[in-house]
């Protein structure tokens, strides 16, 4: 395929970042996220103006984009945390001894080149290239459109930051320009220089990957997330998780966008759509028969709203609940509401999705709840890597065997 000669030049480049990266010890890769932070907060007016350009242009997700002083500081003191994280490069995973004497250690190893594609989010920026340093990765990083200045303000403080610690700037990189032409090289793998591709993103993004991609990819896609609550809930935590799951913030990809409720629970129904005020139900004939609300279609269960407006699905039992899950979820975050122990347990261990929690609120599908400092985002497929992506599962491993002289009979 032909490149743009800027993404052939890019692709290049991130691999000698990369060695370079390797190459440098914990210290001072801890050096160089610390001095991002630095020079994050240096910027901060800069960031700001950039932001006010891109605020300007944008047609939405005003809130999702606009920076304020108190944010860039929250973007400075997120990587610093980071910078506080344990350095997993080279960390032993496990190590035993084998009869013959020799003996196996599984050690763990950065994965190379990473190519992130997110949503127009200017923390992500920041983020992804904090984890990225932290975990001994170079990074390629293309923003959303909209928020492409104030990434790019953040990225130009980055890169000063890696400077004064001694790392080649192209250790973390901003492709050139928004055209959607170079999403293309990167899901092509940027002439074999990518290693893994993490796409953080909702439908259209899924379909061109699904298309295009040839090379690894660790999808942070959407999140069609169920809370399931069982018959035997208590009605007052169940309203509470449900309105928490739906309407804490509507955007976000953990947000509950069906209601799976017992056919034996709908009596709860009522106090939850109370507590669901200013939102559009959109229920089965057996909830709108006990809650007046639009009736669903085939379309609602498979629908990431990101909106105020919520599907509800009446269930027999918690079989079916997770029957439906398994047709229409997404693979990122579902819960149980009940004080059936048993019944929340066998819901954990069968519903296959990155994170399964029991009384509890979906909006928990977060790094920095699960207290890994950031995040890359919530991983939705199968490998190794599920739920929030921290720096040690941008890492993979190698076996270091240590002999003295065993030859193989
Ligand atoms: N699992 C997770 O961790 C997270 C998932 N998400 C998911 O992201 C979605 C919401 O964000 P939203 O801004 O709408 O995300 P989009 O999917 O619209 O955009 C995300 C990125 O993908 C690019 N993109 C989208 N479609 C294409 C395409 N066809 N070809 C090339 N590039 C494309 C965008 O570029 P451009 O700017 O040019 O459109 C942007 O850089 C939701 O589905 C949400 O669940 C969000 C946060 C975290
Ligand atoms: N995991 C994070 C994700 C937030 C996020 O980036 O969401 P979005 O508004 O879709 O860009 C959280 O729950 O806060």
């Amino acid at each position: 395929m032909n490149l743009s000669p800027d993404m052939h030049h890019l692709g290049r480049a991130a691999r000698d970042g990369a060695e370079a990266l390797r190459a440098a010890s914990a210290e001072q890769r801890t050096a160089a996220i610390r001095a991002m932070a630095t020079h994050l907060r240096a910027d901060s007016s800069s960031i700001l103006a950039a932001n006010a350009s891109d605020l300007a242009a944008a047609t939405q997700h005003h809130d999702r984009l606009r920076l304020d002083a108190e944010r860039v500081e929250a973007i400075a003191a997120g990587v610093e945390a980071v910078a506080g994280l344990p350095d997993p490069v080279g960390a032993e995973i496990a190590r035993w001894q084998r009869p013959n004497g020799l003996d196996i250690a599984r050690v763990r190893t950065p994965i190379g080149v990473i190519g992130m594609i997110y949503e127009a989010r200017p923390n992500v920026t920041a983020d992804a290239a904090a984890i990225c340093v932290r975990s001994g990765n170079a990074v390629i990083l293309r923003p959303g459109s909209d928020c492409f200045a104030s990434s790019r303000a953040i990225h130009s403080a980055l890169v000063r930051g890696l400077a004064e610690a001694g790392l080649p700037p192209a250790t973390v990189q901003i492709v050139p320009t928004a055209d959607r032409a170079l999403v293309g090289d990167l899901l092509a793998g940027l002439d074999g220089t990518l290693d893994l591709l993490i796409p953080r993103g909702g439908r259209s993004l899924v379909e061109r990957i699904q298309a295009e991609a040839r090379v690894p990819v660790l999808g942070h896609l959407e999140g069609v997330c169920h809370t399931y609550v069982h018959h035997a809930a208590d009605p007052v935590m169940a309203a509470a998780i449900v309105h928490n799951a739906k309407l804490r913030r509507v955007s976000v990809c953990g947000s509950t966008e069906t209601l799976l409720i017992d056919r034996a629970a709908l009596p709860m129904l009522p106090a939850i759509a109370e507590a669901l005020e200013g939102c559009e139900l959109r229920g089965d004939a057996e909830a709108a028969a006990v809650v007046p609300m639009r009736l669903a279609t085939e379309d609602d269960w498979r629908t990431e709203y990101l909106a105020p407006i919520l599907s509800i699905r009446t269930v027999s039992d918690w079989h079916e609940a997770a029957s439906h899950i398994a047709r229409y979820g997404t693979g990122h975050t579902e819960a149980i509401v009940t004080e059936d122990r048993a019944v929340a347990e066998a819901f954990l261990d069968t519903v296959d999705s990155a994170i399964v929690l029991w009384n509890a609120s979906t909006q928990y599908a977060d790094g920095g709840e699960f207290g890994f400092g950031a995040e890359i985002g919530i991983a939705t497929g199968k490998l190794h890597a599920r739920g929030p992506v921290g720096p040690e599962q941008l890492t993979s491993f190698k076996y270091v065997v240590r002999g003295a002289g065993q030859v193989r009979p």
